[in-house]
C-alpha cells in the first residue's frame, strides 16, 4: 500500500514538475518577460524581437500592403489547452480512486478512513484541487495575455491602415497634380485640329483638372474626418480594454489570495498530520510533497511577480501608445495645416490661371469671331469677284465697281495682316502662359518633394518612438520585479515582526492591566493623602496661629516687661545721666611750654576723676568718667540705651558742654573717620526700626537749627533766616517753630547728607556773621513716628498707617562755656558771654527745677530751653556729657565744668538717690 502510495507521489511530482517547466516555457516566450527573463535575454531572443519591430517598422514605411509576417505570427501565436497532462492526471486518478474506494469500501471502510495515510492522500488531492485551479487561472492569464496581444496586434492594424490612408491620400495627390500637369500641358502638344479647337480643348482640359483638384481635396477632408472619428474611437474602445484588464488583475489577484490561504492552511493540516502520524514513510512522503509545496510556492510567488509585470506593461505600454498616438496626431494635423496650405496655394494658383485662361478663351473666341467674320466676307466677295468681271466687260460703271471692290480687298488683306499680327501676339502671350503653367510644375514638384521629406520624417520619427518604447517597456518590466523583490522582502520582514509582536503585546497587556490598577489605585491613595495633608496643613495653621497668639502676647508682655525694667533702669541711674569726657592732650594743644595734665581718671573707678589745682586734688564723681583713649564708640555705648529708649517711647535730650575746645563738638558730630554721637545715634535708631518692622512702622523726620545771641537760624535752609518759637495752633499746646524746615530721613546714608548740610551751613554763617562756631548752640532734632503694625493687623485696619506716637531726640551741642566776661570783655564778645551763660544757666534752672518738682519750671528763661522744652519735661531722659580738658591751662574751666555737673547730679531725686561725694569749689 505504501509502495502504491510513494509511486503515485513520485508519478505525481515528476507530472507536475515537467508541465511547470513547460508553463513557464509557454509562458516566457509571447510575453517577452517571464520568471527566466534575465537568462532568456541572455540567450539573444530579446534583440531579435527587436531587431524584427525595427524591420517592421522599416518595411511598413516602404510597404503598403498591411501587416508584415511578424504581426501575423504574433497574432496566430498558441493558446495554452485548456486541458493539461496535470488534469487529466488527476481525473485518471480520481477515478481509479473512487474504483477502488468502490472495491474496498464493501470490505475495509472504516480500518481506511481510519489511517493516516488516507488523510494525508485526502489532504494531497485537495491539495492538488487548488493546484488545479491554479492551472486554470494560469490559463485565464495566458488568455487575457493573448486578448492583450490581439488588441496591440490590432492597433497596431489601425495604425497601418491610417498610414495605409494616408499614403493612400498622397498617391491621390499626386494623381490630381498629374492630371493638372496633363491638363496644362495639354495645349503644347501638337493637335490636329484647328487652332481655335485646340484652344477650346485646353481651356475644358485645365478647369477639369482643376474641378477634380477641388473633389479631391474635399475627399481629402472628409476622409480626414473620418480617421479623426476612427481614432477617436479607438480610443474609447483602447480605455475599455484598460479597465477591463484592471479589473481582470483585481480579481486574479483576488483568487491568487484565496488560493495562497488555502494552500496554507493545506500545510498546516500536513504539518498537524505529520506530528500525529509519525510515520517514518509517511514522513517521508510528506517531506517529499512539502518540498513540492515550496516549489509550488516558489512558482506562485514568480507567477506573482508576472502579474505585476504584466499589470505595470500595459499601462506603460498603453501610456506609450497613447503619447505616440497623440504625437502623430499632432503631426497629422501639422501636414493637413500645410497640405491645406498647399491647396490653399494650389487654388489660389488655380483661381489664377483660370482668369487668365478665361481671359485668353474670351480673346480667342472674339478674335475668332472676327476671323470667322472676316473670312466669310472674303468668301462673299471672292463669290462676287466673277460677277464683277462680266460687268467690267459690259460696262464702265462695273469697272468702277470693281475698282472700289478692289481697293476694299486691299483694306481687307491690310485687315487680314493686322489680324494676323494679333494672332501671333496672342500665340506669343499662349506662350507665356505656358512658361507660368511650367513654373507652377515646378513649384507642385518642389512641394511634393517636401511632402515626401516630411513623410520620410514621420516615419523615422514613429521608428524612434517605437524603439523608445520598446526600452521603456524593458526598463520598466525590470523597476517592477525589482520592486516587487523589495516589497516582498518588506512582507516578509513585517510578517517577522508581527509574529513577534503578540507576546509583547500580551506582555503591554498585563503591564497596561497593572497599571491601571496602580492608577486607580493611586487615584484613592491620593485623595486620601491629600485630604490627611489638608488636615494636617490646618491643624499645623491653627497651632501655628495659636501660637503665633501666644508668641505675640508674650511679645507684648515682653516690650511691656522691658520698658518696666528700663525704667527701673534709668530710674536707678536717674533720668540725668551726667557723664564725662577727657579731651586727650593733642599736639596743638601743647605750644606752650610746661603744660602739665592735672586730670586724673582712675580705672578701678569708673565714676570718679581727680583735679589738682594749686596743689590740692579735687575728686568728682559723676555717672560715667570716660578716660582720655575712651573711643567714640565707648561714648556712644553709654549713650545707647537712651537712643532705644527714645524708640520705647521717651522724649530724650543729650546735651554736649564744655569749654571751647574741649571737643563737644567731637564728640557730638565726629570726624568723618570717627563719627560722633549724632550719627551713631541715628545709625542705632535705623537699627532699632529694621529689628521692628514687623511689628512697627516709623518715620523718621530732622530738623537742624542754631541759637546764636538768642536769635535760631535753620541750619537746613540756605537762606538761613531768623526764626520764631510759637505754640503749635492745633490746640495741642506743643511748640512749634514756623518756617523751619524738616526733612524725612529714608536712611543711613541720607542723615549723612543732612547732617553734613548743617555742618556746611552752620560754618557760612558763623564767617557771614563773623562769628566763631563755638559761640552758637547746635541743636540736631530728630523725631520719630511710630505706628503699632501688630495691633492694627490684629483689629483688622486697612486703611492708612495709625500714628501711634512720636518722640523726639534731641542732641544739642552747646555753646563754649568759659568765663569770658570774668576776663573784662565788653561790648559784642561781652553780649555774646552773657546769652551764653544765660543759656547755660537757664538748663541749669530748668533741670533743678525739674529734679525739684517744682510746680514751675523757667523754660521761657533762654531761647534754648525754650525750644527744648516738650523734650526736658517730666517722665523724659536727659544725658549731659561734660567736656573737660586735662590741661593745667584750662583746669579753672575744668573745675567750673565738673562743678556745673556734680550741681545737676546734686539735684537729682530718684528712687535710688546716689550718694556723691562732693568735694570743695563752686562754680559762680
Ligand atoms: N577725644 C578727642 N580725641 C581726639 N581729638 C579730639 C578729641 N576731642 C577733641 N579733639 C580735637 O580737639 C579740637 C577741638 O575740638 P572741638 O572743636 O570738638 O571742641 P569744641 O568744644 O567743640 O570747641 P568749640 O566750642 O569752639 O566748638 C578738634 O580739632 C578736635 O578734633
Amino acid at each position: 500500500m505504501y509502495a502504491f502510495y510513494s509511486l503515485l507521489v513520485y508519478i505525481f511530482y515528476t507530472v507536475f514538475k515537467k508541465e511547470d517547466v513547460e508553463e513557464v516555457d509557454a509562458l516566457e516566450e509571447p510575453a517577452h518577460v517571464s520568471m527566466e527573463t534575465g537568462s532568456k535575454r541572455r540567450d539573444g531572443h530579446a534583440p531579435k524581437k527587436k531587431k524584427q519591430a525595427c524591420a517592421r517598422l522599416s518595411d511598413s514605411s516602404s510597404d503598403s500592403d498591411g501587416l508584415s509576417p511578424s504581426d501575423e505570427d504574433e497574432e496566430d501565436a498558441p493558446d495554452i489547452p485548456a486541458c493539461t497532462p496535470l488534469a487529466a492526471f488527476l481525473s485518471f486518478k480520481q477515478e481509479s480512486e473512487k474504483r477502488r474506494a468502490s472495491q474496498v469500501q464493501v470490505d475495509t471502510t472504516e480500518k481506511l478512513t481510519e489511517s493516516p495515510l488516507v488523510a494525508v492522500m485526502s489532504h494531497l488531492l485537495s491539495f492538488l484541487e487548488q493546484y488545479s485551479h491554479f492551472q486554470q487561472l494560469q490559463q485565464q492569464v495566458a488568455q487575457y495575455r493573448v486578448q492583450l496581444k490581439r488588441h496591440r496586434v490590432q492597433h497596431r492594424r489601425q495604425m497601418k491602415a491610417l498610414r495605409t490612408s494616408y499614403r493612400q491620400r498622397l498617391h491621390d495627390k499626386n494623381s490630381i497634380i498629374c492630371s493638372l500637369e496633363e491638363a496644362i500641358s495639354q495645349p503644347h502638344t501638337p493637335s490636329p485640329l484647328t487652332p481655335s479647337e485646340d484652344v477650346g480643348s485646353s481651356e475644358s482640359g485645365g478647369l477639369v483638372g482643376v474641378h477634380s483638384l477641388v473633389a479631391s481635396l474635399y475627399g481629402l477632408q472628409g476622409e480626414r474626418s473620418r480617421l479623426r472619428g476612427e481614432l477617436r474611437l479607438l480610443h474609447s474602445q483602447l480605455e475599455e480594454k484598460e479597465q477591463d484588464r484592471h479589473s481582470r488583475i483585481l480579481d486574479f489577484q483576488q483568487q491568487i489570495d484565496d488560493l495562497k490561504g488555502c494552500i496554507e492552511e493545506r500545510e498546516e493540516e500536513l504539518s498537524r498530520l505529520r506530528t500525529a502520524s509519525g510515520a517514518t514513510d509517511s514522513e517521508k512522503r510528506v517531506l517529499c510533497l512539502s518540498v513540492e509545496n515550496d516549489s509550488l510556492k516558489q512558482n506562485l510567488s514568480m507567477t506573482q511577480g508576472l502579474l505585476q509585470q504584466l499589470s505595470a506593461i500595459p499601462s506603460q505600454s498603453s501610456n506609450m501608445l497613447i503619447k505616440e498616438n497623440e504625437s502623430l496626431r499632432s503631426r497629422v494635423q501639422q501636414l493637413e495645416m500645410s497640405l491645406q496650405e498647399r491647396a490653399e496655394q494650389l487654388s489660389c494658383m488655380e483661381r489664377q490661371s483660370e482668369k487668365s485662361e478665361w481671359r485668353r478663351g474670351e480673346e480667342l473666341r472674339k478674335r475668332e469671331d472676327r476671323v470667322r467674320e472676316l473670312q466669310l466676307e472674303l468668301d462673299r466677295e471672292r463669290g462676287k469677284e466673277p460677277m464683277v468681271k462680266t460687268v467690267e466687260v459690259e460696262s464702265p460703271s462695273m469697272l468702277k465697281q470693281l475698282s472700289k471692290a478692289r481697293q476694299k480687298n486691299e483694306l481687307l488683306s491690310e485687315k487680314l495682316s493686322g489680324q494676323n499680327e494679333q494672332c501671333k501676339h496672342l500665340e506669343e502671350q499662349i506662350r507665356k502662359s505656358d512658361e507660368y503653367s511650367c513654373n507652377l510644375q515646378h513649384k507642385i514638384a518642389a512641394y511634393e518633394c517636401e511632402i515626401s521629406k516630411l513623410r520620410e520624417e514621420l516615419l523615422n520619427e514613429i521608428g524612434h518612438l517605437e524603439e523608445k518604447k520598446e526600452e521603456a517597456v524593458k526598463a520598466a518590466a525590470s523597476c517592477s520585479a525589482e520592486h516587487f523583490q523589495s516589497l516582498q522582502e518588506q512582507f516578509f520582514s513585517l510578517q517577522k515582526r508581527l509574529t513577534a509582536l503578540p507576546p509583547t503585546l500580551r506582555s503591554m497587556k498585563t503591564d497596561y492591566a497593572s497599571l491601571r490598577s496602580q492608577v486607580r489605585n493611586f487615584s484613592d491613595f491620593y485623595g486620601a493623602a491629600i485630604s490627611d495633608a489638608k488636615k494636617q496643613i490646618t491643624a499645623a495653621i491653627h497651632e501655628m496661629s495659636e501660637a503665633n497668639k501666644d508668641l505675640l502676647e508674650k511679645y507684648r508682655k515682653e516690650v511691656a516687661l522691658r520698658r518696666k525694667y528700663h525704667e527701673q533702669l534709668v530710674e536707678l541711674k536717674g533720668n540725668i545721666r551726667v557723664l564725662c569726657r577727657v579731651k586727650p592732650v593733642l599736639k596743638e594743644d601743647q605750644h606752650e611750654e610746661g603744660q602739665s595734665v592735672v586730670v586724673t581718671t582712675d580705672p578701678n573707678n569708673e565714676s570718679a576723676l581727680s583735679v589738682m589745682n594749686k596743689g590740692k586734688g579735687r575728686t568728682f564723681e559723676l555717672d560715667k568718667v570716660f578716660h582720655p583713649q575712651a573711643t567714640q564708640e565707648e561714648v556712644f555705648q553709654e549713650i545707647e540705651p537712651l537712643v532705644t529708649s527714645c524708640i520705647d517711647g521717651y522724649h530724650v535730650c543729650i546735651f554736649a558742654y564744655g569749654q571751647t575746645g574741649s571737643g563737644k563738638t567731637y564728640t557730638m558730630e565726629g570726624s568723618v573717620e570717627n563719627p560722633g554721637i549724632n550719627q551713631r545715634a541715628l545709625k542705632h535708631l535705623f537699627n532699632e526700626i529694621e529689628d521692628r518692622k514687623d511689628m512697627w512702622s516709623y518715620t523718621v523726620n530732622v530738623s537742624s537749627v542754631e541759637i546764636y545771641n538768642e536769635v535760631l537760624r535753620d541750619l537746613l535752609s540756605k537762606e538761613g533766616e531768623k526764626l520764631d518759637i510759637k505754640i503749635n495752633p492745633d490746640g495741642t499746646g506743643q511748640l512749634h517753630v514756623p518756617g523751619l524746615r524738616v526733612t524725612e530721613v529714608k536712611g543711613f546714608q541720607h542723615i549723612k547728607k543732612i547732617l553734613a548740610k548743617a555742618r556746611r551751613n552752620r560754618i557760612t554763617f558763623g564767617t557771614q556773621m563773623n562769628q566763631h562756631s563755638s559761640r552758637s548752640h547746635a541743636l540736631l532734632c530728630i523725631t520719630v513716628y511710630g505706628t503699632d503694625l501688630a495691633g492694627s493687623k490684629t483689629t483688622g485696619e486697612t486703611t492708612a498707617l495709625r500714628v501711634a506716637c512720636y518722640y523726639r531726640l534731641n542732641l544739642v551741642d552747646l555753646a563754649g562755656s568759659e568765663r569770658v566776661w570774668k576776663s573784662g570783655a565788653e561790648g559784642e564778645r561781652l553780649k555774646e558771654a552773657q546769652n551764653i551763660n544765660r543759656s547755660l544757666l537757664a538748663l541749669g534752672d530748668v533741670i533743678q527745677a525739674l529734679r525739684g518738682n517744682q510746680t514751675h519750671v523757667p523754660f521761657r528763661n533762654s531761647r534754648l530751653t525754650y525750644l527744648l522744652q516738650d523734650s526736658l519735661g517730666k517722665g523724659n531722659k536727659t544725658a549731659m556729657v561734660v567736656q573737660v580738658s586735662a590741661l593745667e591751662s584750662n583746669v579753672g574751666e575744668t573745675l567750673c565744668s565738673l562743678k556745673f555737673a556734680q550741681k545737676v547730679c546734686k539735684v537729682e531725686l530718684g528712687p535710688a538717690a546716689r550718694k556723691i561725694e562732693s568735694g570743695a569749689g563752686q562754680c559762680d
